[in-house]
């Protein structure tokens, strides 16, 4: 039988990482954050990133979502290669291209559900009667097509982590980006996040995840470990949790009812 990977059937990458290293150079030292760290995400993966404070985490999740520039290495998104570009097309590529989520979810208080799920478009200048359409369905597919004109405080925390999410969707990113997305959650609150992340990845989005926690890193399918600016673990997660169909329906039914605000809060 032949080895050789037919380019047909081979998986696409939403991402590849060859040799990136990150320094920090200061006065009387130079940070050497990430050393050589190679690694590729296919298209449809979930990835969860860990490792002990001070192992590169952020600084590669900051390389990850375009934030910043690495020392050496490449890093290609679709066909482009990260490292090489200027500021603009960074900020364009991030806009553009990868939907973050935040652990403090960072929405825009003013603005409603809707007006935040539009957020990346506006500032692409994209902002259509199509696109509000998009937004809004975005907003009833994460569960919150009823809360249209709410704003960010008179929802609750597991409610804005939603329309983060739908937010990080609007542009059809090449994947998301959550950086301990449900650090700010309780358990309950969490299992909806991770449930509708599944559901998600279900679908095929792509999602890298930054946790420190390991009941959160269950519900990938694979982990980096990294450790001292290595790449110290990078495997299947063979015994994955995950919920089915009827629990994801039970999940977001609960949540539905468990997370109605006061309303005129
Ligand atoms: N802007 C910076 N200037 C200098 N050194 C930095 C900078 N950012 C990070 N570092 C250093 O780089 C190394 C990796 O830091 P990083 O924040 O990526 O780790 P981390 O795994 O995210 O840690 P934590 O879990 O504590 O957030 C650390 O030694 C840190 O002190």
């Amino acid at each position: 039988m032949s080895s050789t990977i037919d380019p047909k059937t081979k998986p696409k990458l939403a991402a590849q990482i060859r040799d990136l290293t990150k320094h920090y150079v200061l006065k009387s030292e130079t940070v050497r954050a990430l050393r050589g760290v190679s690694f590729d995400v296919p298209e449809g993966d979930y990835v969860a990133i860990m490792g002990p404070s001070g192992s590169g985490k952020s600084t590669l999740l900051n390389l990850l979502g375009c934030l910043d520039r690495p020392t050496s290495g490449s890093f290609m998104l679709g066909g482009d290669d990260v490292a090489r570009m200027t500021d603009d097309e960074l900020s364009g590529i991030r806009a553009s291209r990868i939907g973050f989520v935040f652990q403090s979810y960072n929405l825009i208080a003013q603005l409603s559900v809707v007006e935040n799920i539009e957020v990346p478009l506006y500032y692409m200048g994209r902002l259509t009667r199509e696109s509000r359409k998009r937004s809004t369905a975005l907003a009833a597919m994460v569960g919150l097509g009823q809360r249209l004109d709410h704003r960010p405080t008179q929802l609750s925390g597991g409610q804005q982590q939603r329309v983060a999410i739908a937010r990080s969707l609007v542009n059809d990113p090449y994947f998301i980006l959550a950086d301990e997305a449900t650090g700010n959650l309780d358990s309950v609150t969490t299992e909806e996040i991770l449930a509708l992340f599944q559901r998600l990845n279900d679908e095929g989005r792509t999602i890298i995840m930054v946790t420190h926690e390991d009941e959160v890193a269950e519900h990938a399918k694979r982990i980096i470990r990294l450790k001292d600016g290595n790449v110290q673990v990078d495997e299947p997660i063979e015994d994955r949790k995950t919920f089915s169909p009827e629990q994801i329906e039970q999940i977001s039914k609960n949540a539905h009812l468990a997370n109605q605000p006061d309303e005129g809060n």
